[in-house]
Order: structure tokens, then sequence, then C-alpha cells
């Protein structure tokens, strides 16, 4: 009895392997009263369309909301959750080791002992950049971007730098970084770190002029999203040596097809869009989603909800 109930009021995309197809999402949403996504979906006024007016509630499973028109979610009254806060944590985490592993180098030297590169130990073979005396610079300064900062900071960072549309300063005197110009970012940071939303400002806001402005032994780490990077200037900033390496755990597209030329490069680590993904913190995401949900249905303020 419970199943058959609970199949007439859900409708479950029941496969973690690949997202529901575009057609059968647009045929299965229509006429429901809400929707719970995570980051493959594209809602937008085609989707919210075939839903129709019945659906009042979305609920993302990301704090990421890029896949979102949010004028379209708007213009029909949608109330829109989603999930800040419980990723914090993980994603800092996965920050800091995507980091170190760009900077230290631990995909080739893995790579280099498995395949019998390993020879005599050698003076300057292998050798990277370390955090101690550094200055780490932060493009978009949020929850992610203190976290980052307040791990790094054991690792004896001299200084850490930010910019962003304004100073932050309660955010900033967390970390006690410094505000400063995008091109005084670019040009102090030993290892930059993206932390911003993708919205029309920022898209491709790392081009060619900030990567031109790094110093030639900096690292760059982005685990925001793919499209705050021009891709086809950070591979020539990374092939013809104008930064020391990338660590990337987003890209445009998802995922990057394998033939793409920055898997060609040694100097970059590319990793499958994996920065919130501990047990832990999917399991409160996903309980955070389902809350959002159930309390939009109910018409009450929603746990984390975006203001549209
Ligand atoms: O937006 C998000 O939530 C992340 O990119 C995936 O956890």
């Amino acid at each position: 009895l419970y199943q058959v109930h609970y199949r007439e009021l859900f409708d479950l995309w029941d496969s973690d392997d690949v997202p529901v197809p575009r057609k059968e999402l647009l045929q299965k949403v229509k006429g429901v009263d809400a929707l719970v996504c995570v980051l493959t979906e594209k809602i937008d006024a085609e989707l919210l369309d075939a839903a129709g007016p019945n659906l009042k509630v979305l609920s993302t499973m990301s704090v990421g909301f890029d896949h979102l028109s949010l004028e379209e979610l708007k213009k029909r009254g949608i109330r829109v959750g989603y999930t800040p806060d419980v990723l914090t944590d993980s994603v800092a985490e996965l920050t800091v080791a995507l980091l170190l592993t760009t900077s230290r180098r631990l995909i080739e030297a893995t790579h280099e002992a498995k395949t019998g590169g390993w020879g005599t130990w050698r003076t300057l073979w292998l050798c990277g950049y370390e955090l101690a005396n550094s200055t780490v610079g932060i493009l978009g300064l949020g929850r992610i971007g203190v976290a980052i900062a307040e791990r790094l900071k054991p690792f004896k960072v001299k200084k850490f730098i930010y910019t962003d549309v304004a100073p932050r300063p309660e955010l900033a005197s967390l970390i006690d970084a410094e505000y400063v110009s995008m091109d005084e970012l670019a040009s102090q940071s030993d290892f930059l770190t993206v932390c911003c939303a993708l919205t029309p400002e920022t898209k491709d806001i790392c081009n060619k002029d900030l990567f031109s402005k790094m110093k030639n032994t900096s690292i760059f780490i982005n685990t925001s999203r793919g499209g705050v990077v021009d891709q086809e200037d950070l591979y020539e900033a990374l092939s013809s040596g104008q930064i020391a390496g990338a660590g990337l755990d987003v890209t445009v597209p998802e995922p990057l097809p394998t033939s793409h030329p920055l898997f060609t490069l040694n100097n970059c680590v590319i990793l499958p869009h994996i920065a919130s993904a501990s047990y832990s913190t999917r399991n409160a995401m996903s309980a955070l989603a389902a809350n959002n949900l159930l309390l939009g249905l109910k018409g009450q303020p929603m746990i984390k909800e975006l203001k549209l």
C-alpha cells in the first residue's frame, strides 16, 4: 500500500549513473507541484512551461545555481531552495587537496614511481612550490573562500589577499585577508584560488588578461564553476609556462572530453567535479534539499531559500 501511495505521489529518477534524459524529464515534470533537481538539469523556460502552473517549489541539491533560470522562476512565482553551508567543509578540504596535489606534483610523482621513471634521488626532480611564506589569493570571498584560508593558514601562508565586487570586511577579518584589485590579485598571488559563483559578470573572468599578469611560478586552482575560466587561454598560459600549474575540479563541458588539450599537460590536474563528494556532505545536501522542498510545499520559510 505504501508503495502504491508513494508511486502516486512521487516520481524519482533512480539512477546515479546517468542524468534523466531531457525528453523524459520534460514529460514527467508535467503537472508536478514541486521538483528536486541536481546541477545537471537545466531549469529553464522550456522545462518550466512543460511543468505548467502547478509547480510552486524547486529545490536544487547544490550551492551553485547557474543551472537555474532565476528570471523565469521569479516570473512564475516559483520558490527556490538550495544547499549552501552544508558543503563548505567538504569543498574547502578538497580545494586544499587539489592545491597540494597540483603544487607538489603528486600525480606526476605517482606516475613516475609506478612506471619506472623513479631513478636515483635527484636534486631538482619533481620540485614544486610550497605554501610556507606564500601569498594566497582568493577570487570571490564567501563562506568557501574563508574555509579554504582557515585550512591553509597552518601551512604558514604569509598573506591572504582577495578580490570581489566590493570589500567584504566581516568575512575578510576572519582570515586577516587584504582586499586588492583584480590586477593585484593576479600579480601578487603565489596560489590563486577561484571561489566565486558563475554569473554573467564572472563568465570567463579568468582569461588571458589575468593569466598574463600572474607569476610564472604561481598555481591556479578552480573549484567553483568551469565557466569562470577561458579554457583556451588557460591552456596557453600552462603550455607556455606563463603560470606553473592549474588544478581544476570543474570544466566546460562536464565531463571534459578525454581528447581535450588540457589533459595532455603534466602541469594541469583535472578532477571530475568532486569537491562536495563526501558521504556525510552528500547526505546533508540531500536532507537539506528534501527539507527545503517540504517546507516550501507547506508554504513555510525554507531552511535555505534563494532570494529571487
Ligand atoms: O554547486 C554545488 O553544490 C557543487 O558544485 C556540487 O556540490
